[in-house]
């Protein structure tokens, strides 16, 4: 650009639970000076409204005619990303069991995508110097065009101890089977699944430490912003 700003940078990152996408997206996007989202954060807010509200959660036309109802407002700065649903901070309740069990469900139906698609693709095109966008539909869906695609994978077994980690010790097999039944929802519902772009990077991660992960993909950013 002639007036030396780099453009921003789009940065899609997808995969399912527990592979690292929100600790390796907020320090990437640190590291970089980027904005940051949480896209499971946005269909966890609107499954808590939903919940909070007492929508039939087994009744997609219900859901659907509520969709436009809660006003979600993300907040992007990786060091403290916010949700609010209708002024009410709701970072915490979004993360009780309750709404992690109905997030699938709710996310499914095509008017809650539309929705928060549209809400995530007007955040991404205000980031003035880029953004790093983490979810399951990202790369496929919500950015196809992003600059960068990733899609971090890990074997359920690594997948499931480090969420029991932050469950404190919540039960390692009952863990595992429940993230195995929530991926199996989210990858085979019709409208956008969770997906692998077939221009994304796949990155394994189950054998290494966060902080690699962050050096892999902040590596291929920088990659991509010199044109290589
Ligand atoms: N490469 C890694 N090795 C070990 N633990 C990790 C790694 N990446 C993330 N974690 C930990 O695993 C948990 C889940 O990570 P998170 O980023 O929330 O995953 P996701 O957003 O994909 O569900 C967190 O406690 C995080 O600190
Ligand atoms: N882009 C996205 C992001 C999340 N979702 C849905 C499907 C996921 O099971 C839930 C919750 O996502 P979240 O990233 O918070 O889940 P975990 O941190 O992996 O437990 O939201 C989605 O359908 N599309």
């Amino acid at each position: 650009m002639e007036n030396g700003a780099a453009e921003p940078v789009i940065v899609a990152i997808d995969g399912p639970s527990g592979t690292g996408k929100s600790s390796t997206s907020k320090a990437v996007a640190a590291q970089l000076g980027l904005n940051y989202l949480d896209t499971g954060a946005q269909y966890r807010a609107i499954t808590w409204w939903m919940v909070t509200n007492g929508i039939d959660i087994a009744d997609p036309s219900a859901i659907a005619a509520a969709a436009a109802k809660p006003e979600i407002l993300s907040g992007t700065d990786p060091a403290n990303p916010t949700i609010t649903v209708d002024g009410v901070d709701v970072s915490g309740p979004i993360r009780e069991q309750e709404v992690t069990s109905k997030v699938s469900a709710v996310s499914a139906v095509p008017e809650v995508r539309a929705r928060i698609t549209e809400l995530q693709r007007a955040i991404a095109a205000s980031a003035v110097t880029g953004i790093v966008v983490e979810g399951r539909d990202i790369g496929t869906t919500v950015l196809p065009d992003a600059d960068l695609k990733i899609f971090l994978t890990a074997s359920p077994e690594a997948r499931a101890a480090r969420r029991s980690g932050e469950l404190k010790g919540a039960d390692l097999h009952t863990t595992r089977e429940a993230l195995i039944k929530r991926d199996a929802a989210d990858s085979s519902r019709k409208t956008s699944p969770l997906a692998k772009a077939d221009d994304a990077v796949e990155v394994d991660t189950t054998d290494l430490t966060l902080q690699q992960v962050v050096e892999c993909v902040v590596t291929l950013v920088e990659e991509k912003r010199a044109g290589k």
